[in-house]
């Protein structure tokens, strides 16, 4: 089971971010020093630890479904391939995204699997998967990715209030019955010790797409750029966290309150490298037909905000795309095969202002 194999500590000695430390159950029942603490975060970082979350047994199971599955031979991982149009359910092989614009390819795999295959279980509501995951979708993967939606959600209720958003406004942008890109993920790693470039990424810097991410990693290898500064710093795992952070659509909706902040893979750091590095995200996207624009009707709140927000940002809250849209267009556009030129890497960029940070 790779999640808890034994491997080297995180090191002392590489630069690391600490996060706030958010108490699921707290905010659930809206304690007030713990929904200050999420709102500080969300709106400062856009990253921070959640524990009490309830899922470690299901994220367990999930670390064994990925190692069986990408115990498959490489035929038959290829079978469920994501293809180059921008759907992102299914394998994607090594090397298949590029991590810059100067398309230097990415080296982790990973498998998605959709939310809306997980609820339609035993139906196929969007892909087939390999028969490892068909195996375990009943005990492991329906039971996760369930939980996975319920922690995002009452997350994403939580901001609707704080933003002053009539009752259930940000809950109808996410509603189950709708398509959406909503998926789980498992990402293998290999190993790259040492005089391999460690400044050079593993996955591309990115923002995440959706609304809400809800990550669980136990070798280091994650960084944040931290707002305001131009260094990458690790982000430090700690058994029993999870890591959650806001994707581009929260920050949209909130007209920039919510932060989606630039973070990248690298290897893990010091002896940890010499190991493979799983992880697992849930990622909360919203329906597919849902315009992502900021929601200042709504909130004097976001009014507010929007007014305030920098030039760039402006521009993407009146970008008219819909959610489909705009993640199809970033996942097609980090394709290693749809690479013509660095225009197609630059048109998949989301909130990020920084184009040359890689
Ligand atoms: O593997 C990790 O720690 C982060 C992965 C990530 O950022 C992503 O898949 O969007
Ligand atoms: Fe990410």
């Amino acid at each position: 089971m790779p999640g808890i194999t034994a491997f080297p500590p995180f090191p002392e000695n590489v630069p690391t971010h600490p996060l706030l430390v958010v108490d699921y159950e707290l905010v659930k029942a809206r304690d007030q020093d713990e929904v200050a603490k999420l709102w500080e975060a969300a709106t400062e970082l856009g990253f921070w630890y959640l524990k009490n979350h309830g899922v470690d047994e299901e994220v367990r199971g999930m670390f064994d479904t990925g190692a069986e599955t990408m115990d498959l031979s490489f035929q038959e991982k290829m079978k469920f391939e994501q293809g180059d149009n921008g759907f992102s359910f299914g394998y994607k092989a090594a090397g298949a995204t590029v991590t810059d614009e100067t398309g230097a390819p990415d080296t982790v795999e990973f498998v998605n699997i959709a939310k809306d295959d997980a609820f339609a279980w035993p139906e196929v509501a969007r892909r087939t998967y390999p028969s490892t995951i068909n195996a375990r979708m009943d005990n492991v993967v329906v039971p996760f990715i369930k939980k996975s939606v319920e922690v995002n959600d009452m997350l994403i209720e939580v901001f609707s209030e704080l933003l002053g958003l009539p009752e259930g406004t940000l809950a109808e942008k996410h509603r189950l019955g709708e398509f959406s890109g909503s998926e789980a993920r498992i990402i293998k790693s290999p190993p790259r010790p040492g005089g391999i470039d460690e400044a050079k990424a593993a996955l591309a810097a990115h923002t995440d797409f959706g609304s809400l991410s809800f990550l669980h990693n136990t070798l280091g290898g994650l960084q944040v750029m931290v707002p305001g500064t131009d260094k990458w710093q690790y982000v430090k795992p700690i058994p029993g966290h999870a890591i959650c952070n806001v994707g581009d659509a929260l920050t949209i909706f909130s007209g920039g309150l919510l932060k989606s902040n630039l973070h990248r893979v690298v290897p893990p750091p010091g002896e940890q490298a010499f190991h493979t590095r799983w992880s697992l995200v849930f990622f909360t996207r919203p329906g597919n037909s849902v315009q992502l624009r900021a929601l200042a009707e709504q909130s004097s709140i976001v009014a507010r905000a929007v007014e305030a927000a920098p030039a760039h940002l402006r521009e993407l809250f009146e970008s008219g795309e819909t959610s489909f849209e705009w993640f199809t267009r970033r996942v097609k556009n980090m394709r290693t095969n749809n690479q013509k030129g660095v225009d197609v890497w630059r048109a998949g960029r989301g909130t990020e202002h920084r184009p040359h940070a890689a």
